[in-house]
């Protein structure tokens, strides 16, 4: 069993938004690993960053992906960090992988100061831009599809993906 799409690019990119309503197009369930992990910790995201620290919440994260990339056949988001891990990396390999890409101006907007963003928290736009450059030649490795969303709705980026799957 495999994803049909799995969505990876920074927070504020739309992978949660826009694989919601790809996978209404396509007609299949959508799984968000976020969600995924919360399940498991009985907790929000940002409770286990402060009571366990980020180290633990990628454990939990590579544990949740590898467990969605073999068992789930719908359309699956990643959280932004997840291709940080060598092993995620690697585990991507043959999957159909959507880069939803983003400039820095439209993520800030996007983000904002809202809540359930832990690493977001404190200065948005210096951490974005921070994990945007880290995290661009990552992204780029893994994907074997990109949409650049600045500008765009997520109903016309959802609606040319159904067309390309
Ligand atoms: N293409 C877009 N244009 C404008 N706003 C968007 C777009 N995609 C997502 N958003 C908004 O940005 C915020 C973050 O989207 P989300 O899907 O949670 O991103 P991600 O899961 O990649 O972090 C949400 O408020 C969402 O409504
Ligand atoms: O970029 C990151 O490291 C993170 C992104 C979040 O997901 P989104 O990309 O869906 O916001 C979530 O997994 C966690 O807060 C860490
Ligand atoms: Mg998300």
């Amino acid at each position: 069993m495999s994803p049909r799409a799995v969505f990876v690019g920074a927070p504020g990119a739309g992978k949660t938004t826009v694989g919601t309503l790809l996978a209404e197009a396509l007609g299949v369930p959508f799984r968000d690993v976020d969600a995924d992990i919360e399940t498991t910790a009985g907790k929000p995201i940002p409770e286990i960053f402060i009571d366990e620290g980020e180290e633990h919440f990628r454990a939990l994260e590579r544990a949740a992906v590898a467990d969605a990339l073999t068992t789930f056949d719908g359309v699956l988001a990643l959280g932004g960090g997840a291709i940080l891990a060598p092993e995620t990396r690697e585990l991507l390999a043959g999957h159909t992988v959507v880069y939803l890409s983003v400039q820095l101006s439209d993520a800030v907007s996007r983000v904002g100061l809202g809540t359930g963003r832990p690493l977001l928290a404190l200065n948005p736009r210096a951490t974005l831009k921070y994990l945007l450059d880290q995290r661009r030649p990552l992204y780029e490795q893994v994907a074997t599809i990109t949409v650049a969303t600045d500008g765009r709705t997520p109903e016309d980026i959802a609606e040319e993906l159904a067309g390309k799957l």
